[in-house]
């Protein structure tokens, strides 16, 4: 049985970089950087003025103005400043290089038609500067950065209209188990629904990988050659569910060597979740993951996800937060990694949700985090630091 960090370096160790392509920006989001990107210009690209109002020269500041013409964002100022003169100035407009000065409209007063005073003469310059924020040829982004919403006008600020990202794999997803059906059927007495397929579809989806769904395979071993050979075609990536324990119908470890995968990870010291399958043939990799609905879902987050972004160029970091559990928690085994479904209370304390085990699937669905209790840890008391996830 593998410790969680060892069969995640194993499983990374084995990804690699999807080919980069060019996307148009509305399609970057979620995508993964595949080079630096450096700005064409300065930012701001001229002294630009961070008010509407007036500017002039400092050292006329306590005089009468004459305004000499109006600027607005958008227009090439005609004129220069002579003494005592001034623009009206709008906010977004390039300020002149004979002014060093923008007073606000509100500390301005008329005394004469085309005439100004400024009424505050400890006013800011309020210009933002030429390349303050940004240099031109600055880098700013990096490569394998994963573009969020925040990323997005830097992109565009930048003219990159079509980054460069690296390529999504294409990715098939099964359940097995002769048990199964789907959910809009009535299972008979010995029939269960199949919950797995749109749980990982989702958490696929979150990370925008559009899966394809190959439906339930039975529990027959010609069947699933079949079927994942098939899928081989066309998905670098196959995620199986059910079927990867020890019982005489857990299949999937068998049909995968007959396929020609090596297998690299059968078990791993989690809980739940124990039982995983990660094996890979050439440029092609298969999960088999178990069948029970919340190991499924913690093996997708901790083993899955971040492989997936692997092959995808980003090296994936969930975010973890340390707060102090709410109540005493104690396990009578401690010989795997234990990720107990919480809640985060009104004093962010971590407050533990009743949960039966790996197929309690509505003890994930009333939680908002993970909580990691480590190997060899039997008893956590109340206060004491932990670390969770959210999910
Ligand atoms: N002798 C041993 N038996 C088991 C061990 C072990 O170490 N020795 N490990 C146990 C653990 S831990 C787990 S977890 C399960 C994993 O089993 P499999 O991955 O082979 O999964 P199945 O047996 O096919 O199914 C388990 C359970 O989950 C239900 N299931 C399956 N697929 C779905 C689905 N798509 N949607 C909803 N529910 C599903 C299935 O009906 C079973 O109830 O093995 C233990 N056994
Ligand atoms: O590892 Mo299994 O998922 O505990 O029930």
């Amino acid at each position: 049985m593998l410790e969680y960090k060892t069969a995640l370096e194993r499983i990374l160790s084995t990804a690699k970089e999807m080919p980069a392509e060019k996307v148009d920006l509305q399609h970057a989001l979620k995508r993964v950087l595949a080079e630096d990107v450096f700005h064409d210009m300065d930012m701001p690209p001229f002294n630009k003025s961070a008010m509407d109002g007036f500017a002039c020269r400092r050292a006329d500041l306590s005089n009468e103005l004459e305004v000499v013409e109006t600027l607005f964002a958008g227009k090439l100022p005609e004129k220069a400043l002579l003494k005592n003169q001034c623009y009206k100035i709008m906010t977004g407009a390039v300020v002149p290089e004979s002014a060093d000065c923008v007073f606000k409209k509100e500390d301005a007063a008329w005394v004469a038609p085309g005439k100004v005073i400024c009424k505050n003469q400890s006013t800011g310059n309020n210009i933002c500067y030429q390349g303050e924020d940004i240099k031109k040829g600055e880098k700013v982004l990096a490569k394998s950065t994963l573009i969020s919403a925040r990323h997005l006008p830097v992109l565009a600020g930048a003219g990159v209209a079509r980054p460069l990202v690296f390529g999504r794999p294409d990715v098939a997803v099964f359940a097995t188990g002769t048990e199964l059906v789907e959910p809009d059927a009535k299972p008979r007495s010995f029939q269960i629904r199949n919950s797995n397929s749109s749980q990982l579809l989702a958490q696929l989806a979150e990370m925008k990988i559009q899966a394809g769904y190959g439906g339930i395979i039975q529990d027959d071993e010609p069947v699933l050659l079949e079927k994942i050979s098939e899928a081989l075609n066309n998905s670098r990536v196959v995620i199986l569910t059910g079927g990867v324990s020890v019982g005489d119908f857990d299949l999937i470890p068998d049909v995968l060597t007959k396929q020609g995968f090596d297998i690299l990870v059968t078990t791993t010291a989690i809980k739940p979740g124990k039982p995983m399958i990660f094996a890979r043939k050439g440029g092609n990799y298969c999960f088999g993951l178990s069948g029970n609905p919340v190991s499924s879902f913690v093996q997708f987050e901790l083993y899955v996800k971040p492989f997936l972004f692997a092959l995808m160029g980003h090296r994936f970091q969930t975010e973890i937060l340390t707060l102090p559990l709410g109540k005493e928690m104690n396990r009578k085994k401690s010989d795997r990694m234990d990720f107990v479904p919480v809640n985060i209370g009104a004093e962010m304390e971590i407050i533990p949700v009743e949960f039966h085990g790996s197929a309690h699937i509505n003890a994930l669905s009333g939680a908002t985090h993970l909580l990691e209790v480590p190997k060899g840890v039997n008893a956590i008391k109340k206060g004491e630091r932990v670390n969770v996830r959210s999910i």
